[in-house]
């Protein structure tokens, strides 16, 4: 059997891609790598939350999903919007790495202590973390794939950069990192450090099992499963600043998940334990906490500001 694994052609993306096609090759699959170009990568100059429709990163990949020309396509889990379009699901989640956010600099001594820090990052969720924590710093936009960000920081854009862990550590940028935030200021968005992969419902049940077989890691499944159903009650979007993160400790599922004003004013954070077998109900009720705390004002306001950007 082949497996035709379709991905986007950034570096990262290539990396995940390459990562599920070891994986494959390693459980005896033939395997192929597609690349394909999405909307989002053709338009640099526009930050995506002004793009605003959703999908710009998926739409071409999930037509080759649906006429067969890939079987399974790689993405980083928390790129995927909460629910699919219809007829297409996510049948395997990679083993989480770390789930942190990173400061990176060519300058050893910078730290979101430093009075006078122009951060670089175009995330809502960033921003609004940042000028609730540290309100002193700056942050300036900077888009693009993390070579051009780097390449922005490094033409002075700004002094640092606030990324992903896992993406800077895949890319080999470990030595540029100076600070790595805690998990409890910086709560990740929902799915950050995970590799997904997605699939038309009619791949086949042979290539969907092999598929999960080698790939799918299952404590981290059920994270996903409850962070992934914490998105969707909060009907967040990707510009929102919406964080979670759930946790396997001991024999319980622990998650915190929140969402803080675009200014930083507010945030409401809340956590949930229950039972591995409930993750999906978790994550809902977790949701539902944070909205009814005034998560759901929040989160109103936060929309009608970005309506009118
Ligand atoms: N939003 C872009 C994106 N999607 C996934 C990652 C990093 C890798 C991951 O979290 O799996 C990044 C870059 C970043 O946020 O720094």
């Amino acid at each position: 059997m082949k497996i035709r694994i379709g991905t986007r052609g950034s570096k990262l993306a290539l990396w995940q891609a390459y990562f599920v096609e070891d994986k494959l090759v390693a459980a005896g699959v033939k395997t192929e790598i597609v690349k394909i170009e999405t909307k989002g990568d053709k338009i640099l100059d526009v930050s995506i939350s002004k793009i605003g429709s959703k999908g710009v990163f998926t739409e071409e990949i999930e037509e080759q999903l649906a006429n067969g020309a890939i079987d399974i396509a790689v993405h980083s889990a928390k790129d995927m919007q909460s629910t699919l379009p219809d007829g297409f699901e996510l049948i395997s989640f990679s083993e989480r790495e770390l789930a942190n956010d990173v400061l990176i600099s060519d300058n050893k001594e910078a730290s979101l202590n430093n009075k006078n820090l122009v951060v670089g990052t175009s995330s809502n969720r960033r921003i609004a973390t940042l000028k609730h924590f540290y309100p002193h710093i700056k942050t300036v936009p900077v888009r693009g794939n993390l070579q051009t960000r780097i390449m922005r920081m490094e033409e002075g854009a700004c002094d640092a950069l606030l990324l992903a862990y896992a993406g800077v550590h895949r890319m080999g940028y470990d030595d540029k990192i100076v600070q790595k935030l805690n998990l409890t200021e910086f709560t990740p968005a929902v799915g950050q450090g995970s590799v997904a992969i997605e699939v038309h419902k009619g791949l086949s049940k042979a290539k969907k099992d092999l598929v999960r077989k080698a790939l799918n890691h299952e404590p981290t499944e059920v994270c996903l499963l409850a962070e992934r159903s914490f998105l969707k009650t909060m009907d967040g979007g990707c510009s929102i600043p919406v964080f979670g993160l759930a946790q396997i400790k001991d024999d319980s599922l622990q998650m915190t998940g929140g969402i803080t004003s675009l200014d930083g004013k507010e945030m409401i954070r809340k956590v949930f334990i229950g039972k591995l077998k409930d993750a999906k109900s978790i994550g809902k009720k977790l949701a539902e906490e944070v909205l009814s705390s005034g998560g759901d004002r929040i989160l109103k306001s936060i929309k009608t500001e970005l309506s009118n950007q």
